[in-house]
Parts: structure tokens; sequence; C-alpha cells
């Protein structure tokens, strides 16, 4: 594990460098507080070109609030972030156009159709209707949302909502993919799906990165990780270097502190 190796509040904002070694996403000192609370405390993160990212943490340690500064969703406090070298807050529209986004929660436009959203989104995007309409089809197929397709978004089940979040976010085909909690609310059919079609996105060179709190999912599927609590990156690195041989559940109940209930807590109950 090498904890430590990125900490907390990196001063540097410098651009990575540009050459063939680029990272798909760089942090550089990104920081967010929200009146006291210092959410993220100035992290400072790259993910390597061609990786499968896990971002771990408990809940409220940030992983949201980063991953919204990361791609130009919620204006950082302090510090820069750059897709393939593109600065995200400086030029938007050309990190955007490098970048598949499924935030978390549910800012989608859920009055229209699965397919319709899927229609707004690819010419939002500027891409040729034709276009659109074919990889709508494909994606709903694939997904299991072709009945769906039909139906207004706002009447999809959470999982449902995962999906055509993740249909949007590939639509334009981009070549880096950051992913909010993709599997929650997924039943096992769908996240077996949904891993699959990750991971041959992966081996056709494209980068996710994506939070979670299951550690079976980031085990299976993930080349690298980082452990975020209170704001600060704990631990990051290659799985294996992260793991040391342990189980990842191990080291991330030693490096976030977890505590055990001794019983006493709730005698009432
Ligand atoms: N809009 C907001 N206003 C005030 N506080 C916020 C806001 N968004 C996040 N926070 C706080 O910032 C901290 C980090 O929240 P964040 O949602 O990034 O955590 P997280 O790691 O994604 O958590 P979870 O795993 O539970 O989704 C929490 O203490 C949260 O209460």
């Amino acid at each position: 594990m090498s904890s430590g190796e990125t900490t907390a509040a990196a001063p540097s904002v410098e651009a990575p460098p540009v050459d063939g070694a680029q990272p798909a996403l760089a942090l550089r000192g990104l920081a967010k507080r929200f009146g006291l609370k210092v959410a993220v405390a100035g992290i400072h993160l790259d993910v390597p070109a061609g990786s499968f990212y896990g971002l771990l943490g408990p809940n409220g340690a940030g992983k949201t609030t980063s991953l919204s500064m990361a791609v130009g969703l919620l204006r950082p406090d302090a510090g820069a972030a750059y897709v393939l070298g593109q600065d995200v807050w400086a030029d938007p529209v050309a990190a955007k156009r490098l970048l598949g986004v499924l935030p978390d929660g549910v800012r989608m436009f859920d009055r229209l159709t699965g397919r319709e959203l899927l229609a707004y989104t690819g010419l939002l995007r500027g891409m040729p209707a034709d276009e659109v309409d074919a990889r709508a089809r494909d994606l709903l197929d694939v997904l299991g949302l072709v009945e769906a397709g039909q139906t207004l978004v706002v009447d999809y089940s959470a999982g449902m909502r995962k999906k055509i979040g993740l249909a949007c976010a590939l639509l334009h085909a981009p070549r880096v993919l950051v992913l909010d909690e993709p599997f929650e609310a997924v039943d096992p059919v769908s996240a077996a799906l949904i891993r699959d079609i990750l991971q041959r996105y992966v081996h056709s060179g494209g980068t996710v990165i994506f939070s979670s709190h299951v550690m079976q999912v980031v085990e299976r599927l993930c080349s690298h990780v980082a452990i975020l609590a209170e704001g600060q990156i704990k631990a990051v690195g290659t799985l294996a270097d992260v793991r040391g041989g342990r189980d990842l559940e191990e080291v991330f109940v030693e490096v976030v502190g977890g505590r055990t209930a001794t019983g006493k807590e709730l005698s009432w109950l």
C-alpha cells in the first residue's frame, strides 16, 4: 500500500506534462468547502490513460464532490482538473468533448422518455441525428431498456435511471468515463452487463474512473485504486500495491479508521 504517497493539500496546480504518457484525468490541489465543512481538502491524483480506476471512501468522504469538480459540474474553491491535458474549468468544451459522465443523483430531464433523453443528449453534443438514433437503439438494446425507451424517465426505477444515465454517458464514445456509483441500485444481472461493457471499453483504450462502496466490484475490475476519507486521499496506487496481499476491505477499514459496535450502544434495541 502506498498510503501517504499522495495525500492532502497538494500545493501545485501545474498542468500535467503534455506528452504521450499524460494522465486521462489529473487533479491538482482540488479543494471545496461548504460553510465550515471541508468536503475536499486539496487532492492531487493522476488517473493513467487506459486504467480502470476505483475511487473508494466511506459516506461523506468527498467522492461525489471530488468527481463533480473533476468533470466541471461543481466549481472548486481551489485547484484544477485536466482531462487528457485539457483544463476542465479553463476550457470546458474541449474537456467535456472527451468526457462521459454519470453524475450522482437525478440530474436528468426526466419528463422525456429514455429514447428522447438519448436523442436530446446526442444532439446537444452536436452528433448527426441518424448516428444518435442508431447508437441509442444499440444502447437501449444492450442495456435491456428497449421497452423502457418509450417510458418517461421519471417513471424509471433507480436501477433503470442508472442505466439510462450510463447510456447518455456512452453515447458520444468518450475517451474517459467518470461514473459516480454506477452499480448502486442495479440488479446483479444488470451489474454484470455494465461490468462487461466497461471492461470492453477499457480494453479498447478507454479510461474509467468510478466511485463505489463495494469492495468486491473494485477488486474484480480495477487496475488502480484511491481511498478517500475526510476529503483527503489516504492511499493510492495500483490495486496490488494498495492491497499489499490483503483483502481490500481489510485495508479500507484500516485506512479509513472504522469502528465496530460493541453491542452496548443500542442496548434498548
Ligand atoms: N451541497 C452541499 N452543501 C453542504 N454540504 C455538502 C454539500 N455537498 C456535500 N456536502 C458535504 O461534503 C462532504 C462530502 O460529501 P460527498 O457527497 O462528496 O461525499 P461522498 O464521499 O460522495 O459520500 P457518499 O458515499 O455518502 O455518497 C459531506 O460531509 C457532505 O455533507
